[in-house]
């Protein structure tokens, strides 16, 4: 054989070995979905069982109902309503503590806010004994023994913070019983750590005074919930060692794998399970697009929240690092909003001190990592923005759910940007399912046409519920249609081919950088974040993929061919984008110019929140910022002028301030550039013509939104 012959078959051979590898890795994925809908039927099996089991007798398990008349009722109401204070039970509560009463194990899931607490603070009450609660922060567990305090109920806690004295007031509770403790709360740690406090457990046991078992934020036991910690899975041990105390597990979120996984390392495989939904029908959700221009993002967060809670209501700012959190804190410090930093690096003293000023209302805006989590118990926290991408919609839901806890409208903001996606991929991709978690929130953000609230009910396979127009898709409908890119992610892919031929990577930035030149032609209007987009909708779509190398300092995060690309390249598979019809440019080339038309916390249209924004920025320095104030805008908003006349009539009053000429005069040049605009699109001609079009089309897309709402 020739070595020209060898040579050919050797590269043949290599292709079809990467097929098989693509297939396999193909098979694989479909593998882990198949996996996890297994376990999900399982569990719905599990269910359907549970309720036709032959009891002893031989005849079908009954129906237990949890709601109806139980010897200890009326003592339950008094201590509800007498000693927490609540007049009426909220969904599940009863039927929860019924249950515990009854001295079964039983597993919560409950919404932020939904009020777990009570479910075992108020069987501990009523039970003899002291009860147990396993807690993962000290933060949490003394907000709640100050809490029990006040209501006069004896509580304490045995962690590192407690002194000799009272440690030793607590094992003599648990020993003797003759000292009156009603909840003891300790953390994960000490049932692991500590065999004095083990065997106190013990003879408090056995003495019969162990009243009840409650893990809080029990998804912490599961390698698949998202605050996994390791000493969680050690508390199996409580079962196996008091097997006859009832204990209830409580959690704010648990998918279904979750569900089983938790339900087999506590030991509680026939737990009564009361799952509530997931919807916080008070929370308005939405994704507004992020500028690469950091300065500009801050300025967008800062408008927002002084447009939107002008008298200093509480809001949360996530960051994705510490270093990002101290920046953004200091800038929104510098245009007057009253911001503190808050992240794991501080110390402890120094974070607790921002954490109080932030829970009296002192401090508007606390600027958090994940760091800042479990245990904030702030009811009246009215917006949780999120600068950067979360990593799952499991960590989302819940950081965006510490808003409105108590039960009020509130707003959860994400600031996206692709750009943003290969910073998280490379923190989580070694998590279990980490990259399909985050690629699950990718689609929440990029999506233009379903409702934010039902990618919540889908993730925690939920039947879905109405939105109420409590997002910003389902507020203001758009309409959206699909465009072919497959010719650009034929480039896409020929660029990367050409690249990995010549033995090198590229990271999401540096493609981006190449496709420039090379899409150009293709696409002139193409702009670099619609560019960056397509390269994550690919990554998304299976046709491209992320790799990742470790380096002295950091995680680089790579963009190489995926399982599908052989087919893109081939003209085997079609390419689609989705985007809004409003945005679509004039070319015909699809133009992803979405978010625009998103409501404004108040529900307003954005097109007068920018009219604002505009006038601002158009004085700074001169202007104070929030030149009409929010009931104007408001006015402007129900009333839609539809002419300049209109609109100073309806803004007189700002005729005769300080700097009322000056505003009328810019909003007549605005109202001037949207004419002009609407000019130059009905008789384009020329580069410099199109210059000028870019730069005014974003006015042109709120415009063509609000007419239509005025059908
Ligand atoms: N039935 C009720 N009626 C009115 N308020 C209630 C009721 N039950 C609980 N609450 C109040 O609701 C608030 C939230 O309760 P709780 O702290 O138990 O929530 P949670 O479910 O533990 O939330 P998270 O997961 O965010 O910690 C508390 O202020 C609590 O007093």
């Amino acid at each position: 054989m020739a070595s020209d012959e060898i040579l050919e078959e050797l590269l043949n051979v290599e292709v079809e070995l990467q097929d098989v590898q693509d297939q396999i890795k193909l098979l694989l994925d479909q593998q882990d979905k198949l996996y996890q809908r297994q376990s999900e039927l399982k569990a719905v099996l599990e269910q359907c069982n549970e309720s036709t089991e032959p009891v002893e007798n031989g005849g079908p398990a009954p129906v237990e109902d949890w709601s109806g008349s139980f010897e200890w009722d009326a003592e339950a109401d008094n201590v509800r309503f007498n000693v927490f204070g609540i007049s009426k039970y909220r969904a599940n509560q009863r039927e929860i503590i019924n249950a515990a009463m009854s001295g079964r194990d039983v597993l919560v899931i409950m919404a932020a806010g939904g009020g777990k607490s009570l479910c075992y603070q108020l069987p501990a009450i009523l039970r003899n004994g002291t009860a147990l609660v396993v807690s993962p922060l000290l933060s949490l567990i003394q907000d709640q023994v100050m809490g029990l305090a006040a209501l006069g109920i004896p509580a304490s806690m045995l962690t590192s913070t407690t002194n000799k004295e009272e440690e030793k007031y607590i094992y003599k509770a648990l020993e003797k019983g003759d000292a009156d403790l009603k909840i003891l709360y300790v953390t994960p740690e000490k049932i692991s750590k500590s065999k004095r406090f083990m065997s106190k457990l013990e003879k408090c046991h056995h003495a019969g005074r162990l009243s009840l078992i409650s893990i809080d934020e029990a998804h912490c036991c599961s390698q698949w919930g998202h605050d996994f910690r390791p000493d969680y899975k050690n508390l199996g041990i409580l079962k196996t060692q008091f097997p006859d105390v009832p204990m209830i597990a409580v959690t704010a979120t648990a998918t279904k794998k979750v569900q089983i996984d938790l339900m087999e390392m506590l030991h509680i495989p026939r737990c009564v399970k009361f799952v509530s939904t997931v919807n916080r029908p008070n929370l308005f959700y939405m994704v507004r697009e992020k500028s690469s221009i950091g300065k500009v993002v801050i300025n967008d967060i800062a408008a927002y929240i002084r447009g939107s809670y002008p008298k200093n209501e509480s809001g949360i700012v996530y960051c994705f690092s510490r270093k990002e959190c101290e920046l953004v804190a200091k800038e929104l410090r510098d245009i007057g909003i009253s911001a503190e930093y808050y992240h794991a690096d501080m110390d402890v003293n120094a974070r607790e001190k921002v954490h109080l000023r932030w829970s009296k209302g002192k401090l508007q805006v606390i600027v958090g990592t994940v760091a800042f989590g479990m245990g904030i118990n702030k009811p009246d926290v009215r917006f949780v923005i999120h600068h950067s991408l979360s990593k799952s919609m499991e960590t989302y839901y819940q950081e965006s759910g510490r808003a409105g806890r108590d039960g009020l409208h509130s707003e959860c903001l994400l600031f996206y940007r692709p750009a943003d996606v290969p910073r998280q991929s490379s923190m989580v991709f070694y998590e279990n399912c980490g990259l399909q978690n985050l690629y699950d929130i990718v689609r929440y953000c990029w999506s233009k046409s379903q409702c934010r609230r039902g990618a919540f009910f889908r993730h925690f396979a939920e039947p879905l519920q109405n939105c109420n127009g409590m997002c910003d898709i389902c507020a203001s409908p758009r309409e959206v249609k699909e465009y072919d890119v497959s010719s650009h992610a034929s480039i896409i892919v020929s660029v990367l081919q050409d690249t990995q031929n010549n033995d090198q990577r590229l990271t999401m930035l540096q493609l981006v950088e190449k496709l420039k030149t090379k899409i150009k032609d293709l696409d002139p209007e193409l702009k670099r974040d619609e560019m960056e987009q397509l390269v994550i909708q690919l990554i998304l779509d299976r046709v491209l993929k992320e790799e990742f190398q470790h380096t002295a300092y950091s995680t680089n995060a790579y963009v190489t061919l995926g399982p599908l690309a052989k087919q893109v390249a081939q003209g085997k598979k079609a390419i689609k984008f989705e985007i809004c019809t409003q945005q679509k440019s004039r070319s015909g080339q699809w133009s992803a110019r979405c978010g625009k038309r998103s409501l404004t916390s108040s529900g307003l249209p954005l097109k007068l929140d920018e009219l604002r924004k505009e006038i601002a920025s158009a004085h700074e320095g001169l202007l104070p910022h929030s030149v009409l104030s929010t009931q104007q805008i408001s006015m402007l908003s129900v009333e839609k002028p539809d002419t300049l006349e209109k609109l100073e009539g309806m803004i007189g009053k700002l005729k005769t301030g300080k700097y009322g000429a000056k505003i009328l005069d810019e909003i007549k040049k605005y109202m001037d550039s949207e004419h002009q605009c609407q000019d130059t699109s009905a008789n384009e001609q020329g580069g410099e013509h199109m210059a000028k079009k870019q730069k005014t089309r974003k006015t042109l897309v709120v415009i063509d939104s609000d007419d239509e709402d005025d059908k």
